[in-house]
């Protein structure tokens, strides 16, 4: 998308080679001022895309010019040209907002650079911006956002499948927004003031699963002293969504898969039979079809689960996604952390973007939140990101740059890289078997889970042919 570029400059020998490189070598429209007053007078109508300008102007300079344009329009990117030698205003002014400086003279390379990454960044944010009030105002799903083209299928998706009665399955990689497609699919539903309960069935041991899913009565086992409604009971006219639903028993599938079938189920040592009207959506980051071939999984459950499918992408197929995601957390994790970040400087932008995620959006999510903590300044930096640290090899070196944080703040830090270096080498050890890993370590399997979870590691980086879990 070309856009519109104003630059600001008291010589007018500067304003003439400007324009002719932008309009030359770029296609964006150029408007060119040597007044900053006349500049602020054509901000803030959303016709401006992006300011150059000087730092050193008789009329007012170019700090005040910037402070005075983030002002009236934030979104307005703006770059500062300064001379050779005045490098600390400079910064100064990235302090302030400004996305880039650019040194006089300077040569026709480096500002091409500079106007190209900006109005791309310009370009993409802008169009997120609309998606996504768009989706705000239209839908009840505003949480789960995409503006790429396999977003919007998904997006589409949801819209005609949601005022249905069909079960729908959900796979994809962890982290890619299956639960948060579950939620969408319940909130733009006709069952959307009832309730939607979810049951993740790793987390909960078998025994204990059953009568949570179901409910007892009273005296069906030691210690159920009274009757216990079960989370079908609770989800009676609204939605169940059963998360992980590849790692559900097979006694608990038959049970699951006659409560679709018929509509009925049987409480915990109970004899009658109850009937409940569910909308059923399941999600998993299972290939199931790998799970019935193994006969871990019923073939008859998945194809009663499988009316409807939606296979989530991985972040890396949807890169366009990267820059609404980034600031959307770095907005939440912002006010969570009451701190006033505001953007993403642009080449922390293109590290964002460049990267691979295997633990897709989570651990853009949870570099995001990092991020948040340890920046100091308006912008979040690439600094901030410790995105160098997080793809190096496992080492017992202590980073040097947690010396320069408070202590609490190191200390969870350390932790953290900690949990990310142990698992990695774990489940390298155990070819991304999790019971393995999870038994040679000492620890519940679903406690090994959630760590992977919060560490954004999966398993499938760790299979090698030969294995399985
Ligand atoms: N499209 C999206 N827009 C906004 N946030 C997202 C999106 N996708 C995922 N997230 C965020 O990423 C995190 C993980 O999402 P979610 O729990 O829905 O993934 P999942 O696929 O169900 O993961 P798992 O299989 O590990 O349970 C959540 O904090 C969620 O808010």
């Amino acid at each position: 998308m070309k856009g519109c570029i104003l630059v600001v400059d008291d010589e007018r020998d500067m304003l003439l080679l400007l324009e002719r490189i932008i309009t030359e070598d770029t296609g964006h429209r150029v408007e060119t001022t040597t007044d900053p007053y006349d500049a602020l007078s054509r901000i803030g109508t959303g016709g401006v895309d992006l300011v150059i300008t000087d730092l050193k102007m008789p009329k007012m300079d170019g700090i005040h010019l910037l402070e005075k344009i983030k002002t009236r329009d934030r979104t307005v990117a703006v770059v500062v040209m300064t001379a050779f030698g005045t490098i600390e205003t400079a910064v100064e002014a990235t302090r302030k907002g400004a996305c880039d400086y650019i040194t006089k003279p300077f040569r026709r390379e480096r500002i091409l650079v500079t106007i190209e990454n900006v109005m791309s960044f310009q370009s993409v944010t802008r169009e997120n911006r609309v998606l996504r009030a768009a989706l705000e105002k239209k839908d009840g799903f505003a949480s789960l956002l995409g503006g790429t083209p396999i977003m919007r299928k998904i997006f589409d998706r949801i819209r005609q499948v949601a005022p249905t009665q069909g079960t729908v399955l959900i796979t994809g990689p962890s982290g890619t927004g299956k639960e948060l497609v579950a939620k969408a699919l319940h909130s733009s539903s006709k069952r959307r003031d009832k309730a939607l309960v979810t049951l993740n069935c790793t987390v909960i041991p078998e025994n204990v699963l059953e009568s949570e899913l179901f409910g007892h009565v009273k005296g069906a086992f030691t210690g159920a002293w009274k009757d216990k409604r079960g989370m079908i009971e609770d989800a009676h006219g609204g939605t169940l969504f059963l998360d992980e639903i590849g790692d559900l028993s097979p006694v608990l599938q038959t049970k699951l898969l006659r409560l679709i079938q018929e509509g009925e189920y049987r409480p915990v040592g109970g004899n009658g039979i109850r009937r409940a009207d569910i909308r059923f959506i399941a999600a998993t980051n299972r290939i199931l079809n790998e799970e019935i071939a193994q006969g871990r999984f019923r073939e008859d459950l998945y194809y009663r689960l499988n009316v409807i499918h939606f296979d989530m992408p991985p972040l890396v197929d949807r890169r366009g996604d990267i820059p609404l995601l980034s600031q959307h957390f770095l907005k939440k994790y912002a006010a969570l952390n009451g701190k006033t970040i505001t953007r993403i400087c642009p080449l922390a932008m293109r590290r964002l973007m460049d990267r691979d995620y295997p633990g897709n959006v989570r651990e853009l999510e949870n570099i995001i939140e990092r991020g948040v903590i340890f920046c100091r300044t308006e912008t979040l930096a690439t600094d901030d990101l410790f995105l160098d640290e997080q793809h190096s090899e496992p080492s017992g070196a202590f980073p040097s740059s947690l010396g320069d944080l408070p202590f609490r703040e190191a200390k969870d830090r350390m932790i953290d890289l900690f949990h990310r270096h142990y698992i990695d080498q774990l489940l390298r050890n155990n070819s991304g078997n999790v019971s393995r890993a999870a038994q040679r370590a000492g620890i519940q399997r679903q406690y090994l889970h959630r760590l992977m979870k919060e560490s954004g590691i999966t398993t499938e980086d760790y299979r090698h042919p030969a294995a399985g879990e």
